[in-house]
């Protein structure tokens, strides 16, 4: 598998050393990157021998199979059709940008045509398989996140002593107002009751020191409750390092005969 790389923050890193350096993806190879920023860009790439593009068409049209975005909701608006048409698969892990429902069916539509698809990763959560169970027969009707993370994951403005609520609303305002952090919202929202109908709350608290997500879901099927702790990626408190497990994860399992779950 020849994979392009979208971004090269923090989670882009991780899949460079897990992929390039660690082979925890027995014939996988990061062999294309592509950013904005070309001196650092170029050195990673040479470190752990991949091609840097610094244009994205130039990089589209390398011998890759798979792009994988780990950038923004903005790179993968200006980017994930272009993706698609190319005729290349897509892993997303600015998943938001699927909140769009045109978008969405745009990118369902290019998948057809050009036989690729898209891959949208559990990322910091789980629970999306019970979720997408409880649906089988339209029995799914409550799901909810609570979300809860410490400030400085949240917001760069304030410093708090008290926890504080800074959004209660639906999955599809939550992702408007705070793009970087709620991804998980989105991927939760496609598995069970679209981005209007899944609540969610976003916490800032300063007692806590883990990105904290709580789901809580009842139907047909029973009641469910699933509470994650993550760790944080060392370089970037926004991101739970179970993010980037997921992508690698999503790729390794992309490939088994025999699917789980
Ligand atoms: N689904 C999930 O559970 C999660 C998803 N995410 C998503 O993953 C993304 C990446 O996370 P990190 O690596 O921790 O972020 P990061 O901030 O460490 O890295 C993002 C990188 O993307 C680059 N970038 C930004 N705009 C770009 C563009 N237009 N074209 C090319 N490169 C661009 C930046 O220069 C930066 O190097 C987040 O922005 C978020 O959207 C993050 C955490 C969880
Ligand atoms: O990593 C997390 O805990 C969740 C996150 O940032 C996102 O969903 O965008």
């Amino acid at each position: 598998m020849k994979l392009g790389l979208i971004g090269c923050g923090n989670i882009g890193k991780f899949l460079l050393q897990a992929i390039n350096k660690d082979e925890f993806l027995p014939g996988g190879k990061i062999s294309s990157i592509y950013t904005r920023r070309k001196e650092s860009s170029s050195q990673l790439a040479k470190e752990f021998d991949a091609q840097f593009y610094g244009d994205i068409e130039s990089f589209l049209t390398s011998d890759i199979d798979l792009v994988i975005e780990v950038a923004t909701i903005e790179a993968a608006r200006e980017y994930a059709l272009k993706v698609l048409k190319s005729e290349k698969d897509l892993l997303l892990s600015s998943i938001g940008v699927m909140a769009d429902a045109t978008f969405e069916e745009k990118a369902g539509e290019l998948c057809r045509k050009n036989k690729v698809r898209v891959f949208l990763p559990s990322g910091a959560i789980g629970g999306l398989d019970i979720l997408k169970s409880a649906k089988a027969v339209n029995g799914l009707k409550s799901v909810s996140l609570t979300t809860r993370k410490p400030p400085s994951a949240l917001t760069e403005a304030v410093s708090l002593e008290n926890e504080t609520i800074l959004f209660k609303g639906s999955a599809a305002e939550a992702i408007k107002q705070f793009p970087r952090n709620i991804n998980v919202a989105i991927v939760l929202s496609l598995a069970g009751l679209g981005v209007e109908n899944t609540k969610v709350t976003i916490i800032a608290d300063p007692n806590v020191v883990k990105n904290n997500h709580l789901i809580e879901a009842w139907g047909s099927f029973g009641n469910l409750k699933v509470e994650i702790e993550n760790d944080p990626m060392p370089n970037n408190p926004k991101t739970s390092y179970l993010a980037s497990l997921s992508i690698l994860a999503t790729l390794q399992n992309k490939e088994r005969m025999v699917q789980i779950g």
